[in-house]
């Protein structure tokens, strides 16, 4: 299984590199590390588990975190109502790429973190609001989907670390919690 080891922190030349697309079929090692990554975040997010294996709760994880530079994402996000239920949304993205996305921005208020940052990094991390993307899954089905809010900024944050930038890239040097005043705040 994956754990916090596993993951390579600032400063490591991978997250710096633009990812390699990855080819269909599927190899082995592909397919094993995008079930890997979702069982990662799956242990993440389970108290008992995180605790025991002493993981950081995730929400998204890209593989050149794990130091395999392949445009592959995988994303858990829980469902923000009731607290057992399914997830919003739970599922491995291989050569995702965004189509188009609004005019409208927005950011998390509290500012991002990154599994790969070991350090508080104070500030607003301005995005798109809404984004349409597309990605194959395991089978090498083509899906589309459109984001908005907080799932499209976890899109976003890890369609970043396939191209090697870190979310402390977008914030403003100047004045760290700058947005202008039409920059949505998202809880
Ligand atoms: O590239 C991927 N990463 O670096 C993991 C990041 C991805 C998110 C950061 C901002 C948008 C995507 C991640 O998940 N976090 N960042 C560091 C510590 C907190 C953690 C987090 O937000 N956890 C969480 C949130 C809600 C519910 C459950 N857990
Ligand atoms: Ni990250």
């Amino acid at each position: 299984m994956i754990t916090m080891n596993d993951i390579i922190r600032e400063g490591h030349p991978t997250l710096r590199k633009v990812a390699e697309e990855v080819s269909f079929p599927l190899s082995d090692a592909d397919r094993e590390l995008g079930e890997k990554m979702t069982e990662f975040l799956k242990n993440s997010q389970d108290p008992e588990l995180a605790e025991k294996y002493q993981l950081r709760g995730g929400v998204g994880l890209a593989a050149p975190q794990l130091d395999v530079s392949k445009r592959m994402i995988a994303i858990e996000i829980p469902n923000m109502e009731e607290e057992d239920g399914e997830p919003f949304l739970s599922t491995v993205m291989y050569n995702p790429k965004i189509l188009s996305h609004s005019v409208q921005q927005a950011a998390i208020e509290e500012g991002e973190g990154c599994l790969s940052v070991d350090r508080h990094v104070p500030g607003l991390v301005v995005r798109n609001a809404k984004i349409t993307i597309s990605y194959f899954d395991q089978e090498g089905e083509k899906h589309k989907l459109r984001l908005k809010h907080y799932p499209a900024i976890v899109i976003q944050h890890e369609l970043d670390h396939l191209n090697g930038i870190m979310f402390y890239d977008h914030i403003n040097k100047q004045n760290p919690n700058y947005a202008a005043d039409d920059v949505l705040l998202i809880q």
